[in-house]
């Protein structure tokens, strides 16, 4: 894994903190790594049931030790950990010390979570690093430059505004909305956003989180300097949904507090965690809903006051693509720019859609013809989206005529 300065970490339900190893070798040696090439500290954990695994790998393998699994300690993790801090102690300027009420030692010494280093174990290679990184920043993204600018204003001003914060009496946390087509940068965004302020995230599946007890140890676990992403929210009224559901058949219990009694996380419920003691707990800390559509949101998200900051991610514009060309191409100028620039005002295409034609080959005259070309199908592909969108749009019109009719007879 390649690194890049400043980096954050990505988060996700299961993987509080993971370590990646990467083991390059020959085709023999992966079908014994785990017997005889890997460190001893962990060997014998993964040797079982890796087994299988690693008799089909090629030269190169990838490891990925998450720290815990549904929130029960991995205890791979702990070996890797140990492993890395004999390894790291001469190197190292940096340790982690940690004490939490139910250790059985009272101080915990490791290595910090962001080290990388490169060691040789049997003259086996192995690549160890603990972050997972994300190359976006906000030279990197396609948008308007004018938004990118206020953003960043945005979370500098944040970032400076503690004495403020605690002087009126507010959490210091800042909320987004991402809202957009698919491809336009959302989640660029965010590691973007992440990386200016060198911040970790925590990527919050609501679908996965099935009990609210969950979702507040999820909740709890989050560090300060942190930026909580809860994606496609709109896909989460689901959980608005199936209460709703239930709530017609009888069986809804839902309490004030805006979740089922047994526990079951519903969107409302989420809210109120996050009013409540998301935002009561820690500092300095981030939150970003996004969706693909806005219109689609519960009411509930949009109201004044829970989103600080909503952004709307558009399809390419003239000074998006520049901007992709000089990064995928290395140009700032060429004949067919002009052409182009007229199909974007025209046609809508994503920064990922513009991103996939000039990653097709390293020649300018090449890519940039073929994403001219693309521009033919996408034009057809926009018609027959929007032709199908007004049919349903009939089709449900339709519908509700009916259902008028009916009651009225
Ligand atoms: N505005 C942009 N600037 C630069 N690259 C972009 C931009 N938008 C998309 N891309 C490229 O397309 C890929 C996919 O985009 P991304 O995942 O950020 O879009 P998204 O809006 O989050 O999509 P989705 O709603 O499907 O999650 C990115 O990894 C990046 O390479």
């Amino acid at each position: 894994m390649s690194s890049s300065s400043p980096k954050s970490k990505i988060h996700t339900i299961k993987t509080i903190v993971s370590t990646i190893g990467t083991v390059a070798t020959t085709v023999m040696v992966v079908r014994s790594v785990a017997k005889d090439y890997l460190p001893p500290e962990f060997r014998d954990y993964i040797y079982l049931g890796l087994k299988s695994f690693i008799k089909k790998c090629s030269t190169h393998l990838t490891i990925v030790i998450y720290e815990s699994d549904d929130f029960k300690p991995n205890e791979i993790y702990k070996a890797a950990e140990q492993y890395i801090s004999t390894k790291m102690s001469l190197k190292t300027n940096r340790l982690k010390v940690t004490k939490t009420p139910n250790q059985e030692h009272p101080i915990q010494v490791s290595t910090d979570e962001n080290l990388e280093f490169t060691d040789t174990y049997n003259e086996v290679k192995l690549y160890w690093s603990s972050d997972l990184d994300h190359p976006s920043t906000f030279a990197t993204l396609a948008m308007d430059t004018d938004i990118k600018e206020k953003v960043m204003k945005d979370l500098d001003r944040f970032i400076a505004r503690r004495d403020y914060y605690r002087r009126v009496g507010k959490a210091w946390k800042r909320g987004y909305l991402l809202y957009g087509p698919p491809g336009t940068g959302k989640s660029s965004l965010i590691a973007a956003m992440a990386n200016y302020l060198n911040f970790d995230i925590y990527d919050l599946d609501l679908s996965t989180i099935k009990f609210n007890t969950t979702l507040r140890s999820l909740l709890v676990a989050t560090e300060n300097r942190s930026i909580l992403v809860v994606e496609d929210i709109d896909c989460s009224v689901e959980l608005h949904d199936r209460v709703s559901a239930e709530h017609r058949r009888g069986l809804a219990q839902d309490n004030h507090h805006g979740y089922r009694k047994e526990g079951q996380v519903t969107l409302s419920g989420f809210l109120n965690f996050i009013d409540g003691l998301w935002s009561s707990c820690g500092d300095e800390r981030i939150i970003i809903f996004t969706t693909n559509r806005k219109d689609k949101l519960d009411p509930a998200l949009l109201r004044p006051g829970r989103m600080d900051v909503h952004i709307n991610m558009s399809y390419c514009t003239p000074s998006g693509f520049r901007l992709l060309a000089s990064n995928y191409l290395g140009i700032t100028q060429h004949d067919l720019f002009g052409e182009i620039e007229d199909l974007i005002r025209k046609v809508e295409i994503t920064p990922a859609e513009v991103a996939e034609q000039l990653l097709k080959d390293d020649d300018p005259d090449i890519s940039l013809c073929g994403l001219i070309d693309f521009f033919d199908i996408k034009k057809k592909q926009n018609e027959k989206a929007k032709a199908k969108e007004e049919e349903n749009l009939a089709a449900k019109e339709s519908e509700k005529i009916q259902e008028l009719q009916k009651y009225e007879n």
